[in-house]
């Protein structure tokens, strides 16, 4: 391994630069079990773990490094000895989610990542309003969608399928394709080498079975579908980045039950909506009985579904809602780790006023 060979991972000349005069080594992730990592180095492939001075500064999971972060590290005598992660470098993507459960904190699902698969099968799966809430995220991570339909071959209504689809997702790039023929070639349009590809989607869409085929080999166990409701069994249990034969790099997610928003991106994905709302009368329009709203005329006038609309504003509620109390959980977190509690907080602050006096 040189750093030529790093240019393989993904390595920039930004991120060279970055780690000059930092006397500790660049590395990517590319895999993670709990709170050991795998990391490609120029020194080849090494196990590390997060240095206290990182774990003092954390205050949750998108503080911490996860698969295609680039990170710098302290490598230490033999290469069989774990490194250190000091620090995670400046992310160019992000792509995450709010943790399960009733935890407000978020939860990366995949760092600096070019290209995101968002897979839905053609079959049961197939639910175009869970498709604008992966939109909604993909589109706020700083990546790129791409929509794969998969299981082509299963689809019940293609034709139909698709079209509506195309006209969701107006303007994003929509493949279809099945692992049972050779369309499932069109995705490698979109893989080059030095960039990152990550697939997304719930259990048992095909995800590890798109990444066999790139790979040209079997690289993860698929499990066969339940057939009464086509949900997966959850196979793929880590987080994976593989280089591919040809070049380019892919990212194997967990299959995902839900994902619970907590940001998105908008305007993007429901450009539609926030063209009319420009033409609404009032700046403030709730686009719901005000006159001259433009929103609701769309929807009378058949050419906006009532549905996206509602979804539009489900999501967003979601997201402000999770949002303000993640910022509250965070703002919690800081304080505790400074001064341990927020009484202990403003008694110190109180005594420090007295003083100044
Ligand atoms: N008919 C059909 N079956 C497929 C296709 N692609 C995958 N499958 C099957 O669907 C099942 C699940 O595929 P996986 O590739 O494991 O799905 P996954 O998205 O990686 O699942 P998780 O790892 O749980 O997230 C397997 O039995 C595959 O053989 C396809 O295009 N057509
Ligand atoms: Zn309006």
């Amino acid at each position: 391994m040189s750093k030529t060979q790093l240019k393989a991972f993904g390595l920039t000349s930004a991120l060279e630069e970055q780690a000059t005069n930092s006397g500790l080594a660049l590395g990517r992730i590319t895999g993670q079990n709990r709170t050991l990592y795998d990391v490609m180095t120029e020194q080849g492939s090494r196990q590390a773990s997060v240095s206290g001075c990182l774990n003092n500064v954390a205050i949750d999971a998108q503080d911490y490094p996860a698969v295609g972060d680039w990170i710098l590290l302290r490598t230490l005598g033999s290469v069989a000895d774990t490194a250190v992660i000091e620090r995670v470098m400046l992310r160019r993507s992000l792509f995450f989610r709010k943790a399960a459960g009733r935890k407000t904190t978020a939860q990366i699902v995949a760092a600096n990542v070019d290209t995101i698969f968002i897979c839905m099968a053609l079959d049961a799966n197939y639910n175009l309003k869970r498709l604008e809430r992966y939109l909604v995220v993909a589109w706020d991570s700083g990546a790129t969608p791409v929509v794969v339909l998969t299981k082509a071959d299963l689809a019940s209504n293609l034709d139909q399928q698709i079209a509506d689809v195309a006209e969701m997702a107006a303007g994003d790039n929509v493949v279809f394709c099945s692992a049972t023929d050779e369309s499932w070639r069109k995705i490698t349009d979109y893989v080059q080498p030095g960039k990152t590809v990550a697939f997304i989607g719930s259990s048992g869409v095909g995800k590890t079975t798109l990444i066999n085929q790139l790979m040209g080999r079997n690289v993860g166990a698929t499990q066969a579908v339940r057939g009464s409701d086509a949900h997966g069994r959850h196979t793929t249990t880590g987080r994976e980045l593989l280089v591919l034969p040809e070049g380019g790099l892919v990212i194997d997610t967990p299959g995902m039950r839900e994902l619970s928003l907590l940001n998105g991106n908008f305007d993007a994905t429901f450009d539609d909506i926030k063209q009319l709302a420009q033409q609404c009368r009032f700046n403030d329009c709730t686009h719901t009985q005000e006159p001259g709203c433009a929103v609701q005329a769309a929807i009378q006038a058949g050419s906006l579904s009532e549905d996206r609309l509602d979804n539009y504003r489900a999501l967003l509620n979601e997201a402000t809602t999770n949002q303000n109390l993640r910022g509250k959980a965070r703002e919690n977190a800081k304080v505790e780790r400074m001064f341990g509690s927020k009484k202990q907080m403003k008694a110190i602050i109180k005594a420090r006023r007295k003083n100044r006096r």
